[in-house]
């Protein structure tokens, strides 16, 4: 009810106008609303703050930037800077992707030279590929960087670490001498984000501002490891995992909701030609496209809590010492986060799609989400890249499978039973054991189809890395098999400890039921060329996805309600809770800056000769046109 909380037009405002509007709720949100009494950074504030994130800034900082203080940081480093960040004193970014390099980390140029005899590191982009382009918040916001660079000790390479840098001056906000900053202009979305570009040139900072918890230079220069250096990767895990729930699962239930209830209020056409006009919710086709991304939302967050929980608990080790769940993590979290969000994206540009026109409209608040969703496909690690690095670890697993018995999540690849599926009917195949040993038995196959083929390749005489390079689409498919039999796993199990009404249990058991055949449905060719299913069991396949469809049909609008968005969380005519397309649509688009004359004058001093010239035509003067 804070009218300083609720979205202005945004999409009537300049890139600029966005950027600032972000600042103030941000700022509003965290300095005014949290502190104030009976505010919880817990319960239905963070919920609602959360699901007003979308036009919020300072992500990186609260998201990525302060993590990386606690996970990088020894114990005097987080004391120092944790405060001032927590405060917002500092705004700080997570700079690592150049100009030149974003996916390979092993390949970036940007330098922390250790200068013995001053005890400090100098920064510097040797060239312009070093430098950093991309970080959120650090074109206009950020007055530090966590800058990852090479650390280079008397012309040795350590690799990448983690340094605090001071880029703006504290009281000016103005650049520190050697600091060349901006923002890298406009882009497909995050209009409120000022991504920006960082040029270091001979910067120097204290030895102390290497982050110092996975190793340490002393003063004479000697180089200490101290822990796991793969856990200098670890942000990248932490908010792989954060970012599922966050930027796919929600943005996509917002897109849904706003999908099927237009859906269900717009009125389209004729099913039976002697009644009367329906709505195209009825039309199954537009079911077909609709209720597999309703099922996508709930299955992706199901899968994500365990994820999170997973996370959770090897956090919990990695204090201990005890770094040896992180591979699986890594894959697991890697993999989730490229497909996921492939599935997400893809999902929210179908139901756009499913609304006409007026889904072509940012009045239907469906663009906005659509593009932001495209950026989880490149951003925290470019969804190829991550799913490659997921069948790596499955290559190893699928290998290593062969004398032992997995456990986690690749358990299914040591399964050698009978996992032949005996369906009859397509109410069999809505089962949802079925639909889990379908999944594993996919993705078992996937990933010993991958490595047989590469193996076959060395042996013929192929290295072993372009065996692994011409055969990464196969590789590819494994992963996304890997990931669809865990998020159907994890999710029937969920659903089925999960204690609530026999009618809710129903319904989220149909909806896993739908996702787990919508990707069967989609990935045929699979199911089918692993002996997955045979021909006739892909027909029944079909018809219980269908029939599926009907029986949720009746509670669609009831589902999408459930995630409980309000009008202004989702800043759309077309989703609006009462329906009222019409009116809203046309209140909106009066209140675009173009209609704020009659006659656009800027425009009107390029027509009007011409629209002399039209009228003496029409009255018989002036030149004969040829027109
Ligand atoms: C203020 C508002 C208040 C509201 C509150 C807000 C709070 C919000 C909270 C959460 C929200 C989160 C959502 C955030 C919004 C999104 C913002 C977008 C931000 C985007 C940021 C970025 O994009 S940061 C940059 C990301 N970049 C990458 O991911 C780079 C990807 N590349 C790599 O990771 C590596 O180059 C790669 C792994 C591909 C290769 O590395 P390399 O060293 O070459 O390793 P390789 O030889 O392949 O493998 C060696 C070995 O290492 C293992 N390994 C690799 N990576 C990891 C890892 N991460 N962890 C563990 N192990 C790893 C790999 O498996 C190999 O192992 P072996 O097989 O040899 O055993
Ligand atoms: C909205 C947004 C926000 C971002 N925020 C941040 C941030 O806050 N901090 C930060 O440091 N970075 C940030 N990034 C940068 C992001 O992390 C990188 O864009 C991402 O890691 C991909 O790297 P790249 O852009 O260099 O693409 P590249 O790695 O150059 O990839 C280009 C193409 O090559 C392919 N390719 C690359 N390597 C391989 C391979 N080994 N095998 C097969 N194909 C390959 C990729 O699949 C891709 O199709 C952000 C990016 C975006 C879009």
């Amino acid at each position: 009810n804070d009218t300083s909380m609720q979205h202005r037009n945004l999409n009537h405002m300049t890139r600029e106008e966005r950027f600032s509007e972000a600042m103030r709720r941000t700022l509003y949100a965290l300095k005014v609303l949290l502190p104030r009494e009976g505010w919880t950074p817990v319960g239905p504030e963070m919920k609602y703050l959360a699901r007003a994130i979308k036009e919020f800034t300072f992500i990186i900082h609260a998201g990525v930037f302060i993590p990386c203080i606690m996970s990088y940081g020894t114990n005097e480093q987080i004391a120092k800077w944790f405060p001032l960040a927590a405060d917002f004193r500092i705004i700080g970014t997570y700079a690592q992707t150049e100009l030149g390099h974003g996916s390979f980390l092993r390949g970036l140029e940007t330098i922390a030279t250790y200068d013995r005899a001053n005890q400090e590191f100098i920064i510097n982009c040797p060239k312009i590929t070093a430098m950093k382009w991309w970080p959120g918040d650090m074109g206009k916001s950020a007055n530090h960087v966590l800058l990852m660079a090479e650390l280079v000790i008397d012309g040795k390479k350590y690799g990448m670490h983690g340094f605090m840098v001071q880029i703006r001056d504290l009281t000016t906000h103005e650049p520190l001498p050697g600091v060349t900053v901006g923002d890298i202009g406009a882009k497909l979305s995050f209009e409120s984000v000022d991504n920006g570009f960082l040029y270091l040139q001979n910067v120097r900072i204290p030895r102390e501002n290497l982050l110092s918890k996975l190793s340490e230079v002393h003063p004479d220069g000697t180089y200490i490891k101290k822990g796991n250096q793969r856990l200098m990767y670890g942000s990248m895990v932490r908010v792989r995992v954060n970012l599922i729930a966050h930027e796919i699962v929600m943005p996509l239930a917002k897109a849904c909701t706003i999908a099927v209830r237009y859906s269900a209020v717009r009125r389209q056409g004729l099913i039976n030609p002697s009644k009367e006009e329906v709505p195209v919710l009825d039309y199954v086709a537009q079911q077909h496209k609709l209720l597999p991304q309703v099922a996508t939302v709930f299955m992706a967050h199901f899968a994500a809590k365990q994820l999170v929980k997973m996370h959770h608990d090897y956090s919990l080790e990695v204090e201990k010492g005890n770094t040896s769940q992180l591979p699986e993590l890594h894959a697991l979290s890697a993999g989730m986060k490229a497909c996921l969000s492939e599935q997400g994206a893809a999902g929210a540009e179908i139901v756009r799609r499913a609304c006409g026109g007026h889904g072509y409209s940012c009045g239907s608040g469906l663009p906005f989400i659509v593009n932001r969703m495209l950026a989880t496909c490149t951003y925290e690690g470019e969804n190829t890249v991550m799913q490659l690095q997921c069948a790596r670890y499955l290559i190893k697993c699928a290998d290593q499978a062969k004398k032992d018995k997995l456990t986690g999540s690749v358990w299914y690849l040591s399964d050698f039973s009978n996992m032949s599926c005996t369906a009859q009917t397509f109410g069999d195949l809505q089962e949802p054991s079925v639909l889990v040993k379908l999944h594993e038995r996919r993705a078992k196959c996937a990933v010993q189809h991958a490595g047989k083929k590469m193996q076959n390749m060395v042996k013929n005489g192929t290295p072993a890395h372009d065996a692994w390079n011409m055969m990464a689409t196969l590789l590819i498919n494994a992963a996304r098999a890997h990931i669809m039999q865990y998020v159907v796993g994890t999710s029937v199990t969920y659903i089925s400890e999960l204690s609530c009404s026999a009618s809710l249990k129903k319904i989220l058991t149909q909806l896993c039921a739908l996702y787990a055949l919508h990707n069967i449905n989609s990935n045929c060719g699979d199911f089918v060329k692993f002996g997955c299913l045979t021909s006739a069991q892909c027909d029944l396949a079909q018809e219980a996805e269908f029939n599926l469809l009907k029986q949720l049909r009746p509670d669609a609008v009831g589902i999408v309600d459930s995630f409980d968005f309000t009008d202004d969380i989702l800043q759309s005519c077309l989703g609006a809770y009462d329906g009222n397309v019409y009116e809203r649509l046309f209140e909106w688009a009066k209140q675009a800056p173009m209609n704020k004359t009659e006659v656009h004058q800027d425009s009107y001093q390029y027509l009007q000769p011409y629209l002399h010239e039209g009228r003496d035509v029409l009255e018989g003067r002036g030149r004969n046109s040829k027109l």
